[in-house]
């Protein structure tokens, strides 16, 4: 287990080198759902306070809407208190924000969430927002820009909002799905389950197995050639539109 915990340390730190999503002084605002990605996250940042080359301080914050699950919200706090991570748990009822005729979805959910951390960041003096999204989120976005809206683009590793000082960043960016699972298992994060009954993620499982398709095939490298293929662009070899 160390060597996992030791991998995971340094893809955290090789992306916030490369993409310098931390900068000296930086107060930084981690969103933790309770589930596996953003916990991983809260437990590194957490070490990383003391003894990384880059001063910096962080807060972890939980949206809480009506879909919470307590159980779960126990063991989140549990270990962010075992970790000695500083939280807050903020109330947000996103069900009255609906607007009459509209159905809940994922995407809407998340835009909500955004617009409160956004607020709260602000309001506050935080300069990065840090999600919990990895490596395979990334990969998975891409292929689905792709196939299904025929563009190349994906969710980036560190992202400045145009009309505000703060930016979004993804420390997991290197972090395979897997590594965290196992990881997460290690630590006693458990699974955390969103209760709204209105997710649909079929078309990201999709794509998931589709990646998944390729790694059986030609090895767990087609998830880094996959991510590293967005910033190895040969314009001669693609056709004008
Ligand atoms: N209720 C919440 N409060 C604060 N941040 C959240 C919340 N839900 C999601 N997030 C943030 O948004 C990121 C992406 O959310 P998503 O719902 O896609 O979860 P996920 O990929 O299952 O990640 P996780 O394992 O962290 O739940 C999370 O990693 C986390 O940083």
């Amino acid at each position: 287990m160390k060597k996992l915990e030791t991998l995971i340390d340094k893809k955290i730190t090789k992306s916030i080198l490369k993409y310098k999503m931390i900068e000296e002084g930086d107060k930084v605002l981690l969103a933790v759902s309770g589930g596996k990605d953003s916990m991983i996250l809260a437990y590194y940042l957490a070490k990383k306070i003391k003894g990384f080359p880059i001063n910096f301080t962080f807060k972890a914050i939980h949206i809480q809407s009506e879909f919470g699950n307590p159980a779960e919200m126990a063991n989140m706090e549990k270990l962010l208190q075992s970790w000695g991570v500083d939280y807050e748990i903020l109330e947000v009822g996103v069900i009255k924000r609906l607007k009459p005729g509209k159905k809940m979805n994922c995407y809407w959910c998340s835009t909500q969430r955004r617009t409160e951390l956004l607020k709260y960041a602000v309001d506050n003096g935080y300069d990065k927002i840090a999600l919990g999204h990895h490596m395979d989120d990334i990969i998975e976005s891409l292929i689905m820009n792709m196939a299904l809206k025929g563009k190349i683009s994906t969710m980036l590793p560190i992202l400045d909002y145009d009309r505000y000082d703060q930016a979004i960043i993804r420390p997991l960016s290197y972090v395979k799905e897997h590594e965290i699972i196992k990881m997460a298992d290690h630590l006693n994060i458990t699974k955390c389950t969103c209760q709204c009954g209105f997710a649909d993620n079929s078309k990201r499982r999709d794509m998931r197995d589709i990646i998944q398709t390729m790694v059986d095939t030609h090895g767990d490298v087609v998830r880094e050639n996959l991510y590293n293929s967005m910033s190895n662009i040969i314009p001669r070899y693609l056709p004008e539109e």
